[in-house]
């Protein structure tokens, strides 16, 4: 649904040169929610305005639904007209939601029809299924100073969707918001990308808003994309980095008389009592030196510690037992050898 390839953009200012996005290759599937993650400065922002032209990029293409959104912004007069209905297609929800405070809710909402050149009938019928759609119905003659963070987000979203988008951009949508109202608007995108099809591309810096809500995830660094996939996918490749933030893990190294493996369910295999079997069939005593179990998507994920005793060499069998049951079983560091 969504492509970029090669993207760049360069800022110049007062004779400085920024990189801010340094040939980014990204790819959102039709119908998922995909969250960019990555700390302050990592390009983030600048990858969301360029994927809807509110930012020029400096070289690359922007694909979305099937339309090369770079090459209309390049030919001329006509193209204008031709980028704006492209982009009437992609809502964006913004980290301050952007609400004008001398309109009402209703109206607010009702602005990007009014541009489309919608009759008033239905701007009004069009834009109270919205706020039905976010909850919000009996706010409509509220002003946004009446509101809270979370309803003024609800409104921000409501007219996001008001050009009916194939694709949903959020600029860091739920920063501004407490825990409570976070899980809420998460939920709501959610619900939304589920009942409407809606393709979600979110960008954030927290990494409990992946866990909750993203399909899939890119980890951004100076402006590269460094690891992407599936979150359960990431789950499941050795030594990813996203998915040891997303499950941290702590403990001692592997030493001479033990071995530290890090266990990663995901799947069928996070329902099946794995461990108990191991501890059975090789009668071994394990212990559970750390874990994180939690639901990614609506799936059942974590990740443990476990001590086997014994070097690796003796836990040979034992680790190829849990790999055999569908689980991604890691030595950690060895005191001396480094990883195995
Ligand atoms: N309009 C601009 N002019 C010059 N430099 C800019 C501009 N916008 C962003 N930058 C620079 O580009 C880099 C990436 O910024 P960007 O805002 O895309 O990152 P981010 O990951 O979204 O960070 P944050 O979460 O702090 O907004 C930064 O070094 C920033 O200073």
């Amino acid at each position: 649904m969504i492509t970029t390839t090669g993207l760049t953009k360069v800022y110049r200012s007062r004779g400085r040169e920024v990189t801010a996005l340094d040939g980014v290759d990204l790819q959102v599937a039709e119908g998922e929610v995909f969250g960019v993650i990555g700390q302050s400065g990592a390009g983030k922002s600048s990858l969301i305005r360029c994927v809807n032209l509110l930012e020029r990029p400096t070289s690359g293409t922007v694909t979305v639904d099937g339309r090369d959104l770079t090459a209309l912004a390049g030919r001329g007069p006509r193209a204008g007209k031709e980028l704006r209905a492209a982009r009437s297609r992609i809502g964006m929800v913004f980290q301050h939601f952007n609400l004008l405070s001398s309109r009402t809710v209703q109206d607010n909402v009702e602005l990007p029809l009014e541009i489309l050149g919608h009759s008033g009938a239905d701007r009004a019928r069009r834009a109270r299924e919205l706020l039905d759609l976010v909850g919000l119905s009996d706010k409509a003659k509220a002003y946004p100073g009446q509101l809270s963070g979370g309803q003024k987000q609800r409104v921000g979203i409501a007219r996001a969707l008001a050009g009916e988008p194939r694709v949903l951009l959020s600029d860091e949508a739920t920063s501004a918001l407490d825990p409570e109202t976070t899980r809420s608007i998460l939920q709501l995108l959610r619900d939304l990308n589920r009942r409407l099809g809606l393709t979600v591309l979110l960008i954030t810096h927290e990494m409990d808003v992946v866990k909750t809500v993203c399909d899939s995830a890119a980890l951004m660094e100076q402006g590269r994309i460094v690891e992407s996939g599936t979150v359960s996918g990431l789950l499941a490749t050795p030594g990813s980095r996203l998915a040891a933030t997303l499950f941290p893990l702590s403990g001692d190294p592997s030493t001479a008389d033990r071995t530290i493996v890090d266990v990663t369910f995901h799947g069928d295999a996070a329902t099946q009592p794995v461990i108990s079997q191991l501890a059975r069939t090789y009668n071994i005593d394990i212990s559970i030196l750390g874990a994180a179990m939690d639901t990614v998507g609506g799936k059942q994920v974590g990740r443990m510690r476990i001590e086997l005793p014994g070097r690796f060499e003796e836990n040979v069998v034992p680790i190829g037992f849990l790999r055999e049951r569908g689980l991604q079983a890691e030595v950690a560091a060895t005191a001396e050898e480094g990883a195995k």
